[in-house]
């Protein structure tokens, strides 16, 4: 007896219905640069969005990430450097394309839907080069897609967060814009259906093939959903790169830091290596005062043998790990290590530290 294999997975939004497919374009900022009176948000930032990349901005509160999508949109007006779309200069010196004639769609925090417009006017609202029954029509295909056709009629205080989510990527994606911009687009949604949602935005995204930037401050939502991730710090580029590349080589402790938990040991660096408590690691810099950063998961506590004796503070369960926190009689700070759940000690209790050296980042100290 054969088996039948469905080859889809059932999508949870509406029907198997592909979204329109963009023609997508190339997102470039140089020198960019933005003030608002004496605050710099966007200081001299150069990066490009690659046609059909999803690139997650990513950056504290108040990094200039808003300010960067707002200029890309023509909302706001930078004070020095260049936007392109593709080689066409849309905001620089002397030029400036208005918001409407850019062919960029956006997906606000808040949704900002029309409040005196029902769904699908809201969603063909953008389509203004369509007759208004062709405008209908992909407004409808677009509601279709993301599985909120049935509330066309609806009216936006009339649906939950997530539904206004949905209608807000129909209304950006509907006109086939060659770039997407989508300001913390799931912030207002909570934790379960945030994933649900992000998930399926993603499948839009892949399917309409929009080169889109995506602002975010969460490290596992830039590395879920990107292709590349550009950190921001006060307004500058920290570094741009794949998830991997951030999280293996950050360029200094504040990428780091973001991508993972850290033990941080000051030392100073000799002759390419750096001793520290719980052990002598290559540096790959060159000699003087270090900050050695210990993933919390390169540690292994074990009861005894190997390794650096310290005494168990504290341990936390965490469902498949647990948070450990250590003593070390060298230093004045305990150690975290993060090891998977049902260690055999209890508090007091002497243990043995071994540290996997590939878990550890070694970066001159310059106080970041
Ligand atoms: N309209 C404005 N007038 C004056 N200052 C502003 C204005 N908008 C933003 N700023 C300031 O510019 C800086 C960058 O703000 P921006 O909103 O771009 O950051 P952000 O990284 O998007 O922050 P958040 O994640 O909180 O939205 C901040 O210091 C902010 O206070």
């Amino acid at each position: 007896m054969s088996e039948t294999i469905d080859p889809l997975p059932k999508p949870r939004w509406g029907r198997r219905i592909a979204a329109g497919v963009s023609i997508p374009s190339r997102l470039s900022f140089t020198g960019l640069t933005h003030r608002y009176g004496r605050v710099t948000a966007v200081d001299d930032l150069t990066l490009s969005v690659e046609p059909g990349e999803i690139v997650a901005l990513l950056g504290r509160s108040g990094c200039g990430k808003t300010t960067l999508l707002r200029v890309a949109a023509g909302i706001e007006r930078q004070v020095s450097g260049d936007v392109h779309l593709d080689d066409r200069l849309i905001a620089g010196e002397g030029v400036f394309t208005p918001p409407e004639r850019r062919g960029i769609g956006l997906v606000f925090q808040d949704y900002a839907l029309f409040p005196h417009l029902d769904i699908v006017q809201n969603v063909a609202f953008g389509l203004k080069s369509l007759s208004s029954a062709e405008a209908r029509r992909a407004a409808l295909a677009a509601l279709e897609r993301v599985g909120m056709a049935r509330h066309a009629g609806s009216y936006p205080h009339a649906l939950s967060g997530g539904e206004q989510q949905r209608v807000a990527l129909a209304r950006a994606v509907a006109p086939r814009p060659g770039v997407l911009l989508m300001d913390e687009p799931f912030s207002g949604l909570d934790k379960r259906l945030r994933d649900s949602v992000r998930e399926e935005t993603l499948a839009v995204l892949r399917e309409t093939g929009a080169t889109c930037l995506i602002v975010t401050h969460d490290p596992e939502e830039a590395m879920r959903m990107a292709d590349r991730i550009a950190l921001m710090r006060s307004g500058k580029l920290v570094q741009a790169g794949t998830a991997e590349e951030l999280y293996l080589r950050p360029s200094d402790l504040f990428v780091g830091r973001f991508f993972s938990e850290l033990n941080e040991i000051d030392a100073v660096a000799r002759n390419g290596r750096v001793e520290t408590p719980l052990g002598t690691f290559p540096t790959g810099i060159g000699d003087g005062p270090v900050t050695a950063a210990i993933r919390l998961s390169a540690l292994r506590v074990v009861p005894s043998g190997e390794g650096v004796i310290g005494t168990l503070l504290s341990r936390r369960f965490l469902g498949e790990v647990e948070l450990l926190e250590i003593g070390i009689e060298s230093l004045d700070l305990p150690i975290r290590a993060r090891v998977p759940a049902g260690v055999p000690f209890a508090p007091r209790d002497e243990v043995r530290i071994i540290t996997d050296p590939s878990g550890v980042l070694v970066f001159p100290a310059d106080g970041t």
